[in-house]
C-alpha cells in the first residue's frame, strides 16, 4: 500500500493527503462547530464557533520525521469523523505536518534532522532549517491568538525500533513550565504505558512550545514507524479518544498517573566520530537495561561508554546519526510525580 492509500475520505480529511502530495487543498471551509483555514503548506488552522468548556489552544503535529506514518493515519481518521459531522470542533486546533517533503519522500529527513532545529537563534540554512522557521512562526502566532487559553502541544512520532514500552512520551526539559498533574491523568488514559524526563534542553518542536510558550507539551512515541497502510491502529484508539476530546473541547478521560512507568535521562551519548559503534545489536528495544559495567559504545578517540555503578536502560539508540547528533538516550527509573 502506498501513501495513496492514506485517506479515502472527501473534504477536510484529505487535507493530509493533499499537504503530502503538494495537491489543491481550499484555502479555507466550514466545518461542523466551526471552520477551517490553510495557513501554508502542512499548516491548517480549526476554528471553532464557541470554544467547549475545557477548551484549550492545542497544536497536534505529526510527520516532523517524515516517515513516522502512523500519527498521520491516526489524524486522518480524526479528522474524517470531524468532517462526518461525528466529531464538533469545540477548541482552536492547530494542525501541522512537520515535514511534508520528506513524508512525500519516505524519509525520516531530507537533509537534517527537523526536529532538532526548534530553537529562536537557529541561522542554519537549507529545507529543513526554513521548515524549522515556519513551524515556530505558526506556533507562535496561534498561542498569541487564542491567549486566554490553556496551551498544549502534542508532536506526534513513532520510533524506529520496538520498546518494552511500545507507547511512551518524552517529557522536555525546561525550568519555565512544569508539567500539571491533569496531564499525567490524561496521557495514562490515552494508553501512554512509560514517561521519559528530559535532563537538558533538547530544541525539539514539543520543546520549543513548552519552552517559549508554557505550553504543557510532549513528544509521543506512537509504536514503530512503518509504511503507509502498514499500522495497526488498535493500540492507539485511546488516544484517539484524548485527541477528539482535545478537538471538541471537552474534558478527556482520566487515569491514575502510577500505571505508567516514569524515566528520567542520565546521560546523552553523542556520536563524536565516523568509528562510533554500538556495543549491543541495532535491534535492541527502547528502555532494555544494561548491568553496571556493560560497555555500551566505542567512539574512536572519544572512547569508550560504560555504564556506571547503577543500570541504566538505553532509549532511541541510533549509531547512525550524523556526527555530533545524539546516538543514544541513558536512562534510570524514578518514581511517579506525586499528587
Ligand atoms: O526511534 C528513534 O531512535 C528515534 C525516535 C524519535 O524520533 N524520537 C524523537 C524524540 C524527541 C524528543 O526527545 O523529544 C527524536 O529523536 O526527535
Ligand atoms: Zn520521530
Amino acid at each position: 500500500m502506498s501513501r495513496h492509500d492514506m485517506s479515502p475520505s472527501p473534504g477536510l480529511a484529505s487535507w493530509l493527503e493533499a499537504s503530502i502530495e503538494e495537491a489543491d487543498f481550499p484555502e479555507q471551509g466550514r466545518l461542523p462547530g466551526g471552520h477551517f483555514r490553510c495557513l501554508g503548506h502542512g499548516m491548517l488552522a480549526l476554528e471553532p464557533d464557541r470554544p467547549g468548556p475545557a477548551a484549550r489552544a492545542g497544536v497536534l503535529s505529526v510527520g516532523v520525521h517524515g516517515n513516522e506514518t502512523a500519527p498521520m493515519e491516526l489524524l486522518a481518521a480524526l479528522l474524517a469523523r470531524l468532517a462526518a459531522g461525528e466529531l464538533v470542533l469545540g477548541a482552536p486546533v492547530l494542525l501541522l505536518l512537520g515535514n511534508p517533503e520528506a513524508t512525500h519522500q519516505g524519509v525520516r529527513y531530507v537533509g537534517t534532522n527537523l526536529n532538532r532545529l526548534f530553537r529562536r537563534e537557529l541561522d542554519e540554512q537549507g529545507m529543513e532549517p526554513d521548515r524549522a522557521r515556519e513551524l515556530m512562526a505558526a506556533v507562535d502566532a496561534f498561542f498569541t491568538r487564542h491567549e486566554t487559553l490553556p496551551r498544549l502541544h502534542y508532536d506526534l512520532h513513532t520510533a524506529i525500533r520496538d520498546s518494552r514500552y511500545p507507547r511512551f512520551v518524552v517529557s522536555p526539559y525546561t525550568e519555565r513550565t512544569a508539567v500539571t498533574a491533569e496531564q499525567w491523568r490524561w496521557l495514562a488514559a490515552a494508553g501512554i504505558q512509560a514517561v521519559l524526563h528530559q535532563h537538558r534542553h533538547s530544541w525539539t518542536f514539543s520543546h520549543y512550545s513548552k519552552h517559549y510558550h508554557g505550553a504543557q507539551a510532549f513528544t509521543l512515541e506512537l509504536g514503530r514507524a512503518l509504511p503507509f497502510g502498514h499500522n495497526d491502529l488498535a493500540p492507539l484508539a485511546p488516544m484517539g479518544v484524548l485527541l477528539a476530546a482535545l478537538l471538541e473541547g471537552r474534558e478527556p478521560p482520566a487515569a491514575a498517573p502510577e500505571r505508567m512507568a516514569f524515566f528520567r535521562v542520565a546521560h546523552e551519548l553523542m556520536r563524536e566520530s565516523a568509528a562510533f559503534r554500538l556495543a549491543f545489536p541495532d535491534d535492541t528495544p527502547n528502555f532494555t537495561a544494561f548491568p553496571p559495567g556493560t560497555l555500551l559504545a566505542e567512539d574512536g578517540q572519544a572512547g569508550e561508554t560504560r555504564v556506571g555503578e547503577a543500570p541504566l536502560a538505553v532509549v532511541f539508540p541510533n549509531a547512525g546519526v550524523e556526527i555530533g547528533a545524539r546516538a543514544a538516550l541513558l536512562v534510570h527509573p524514578e518514581p511517579p510525580p506525586s499528587g
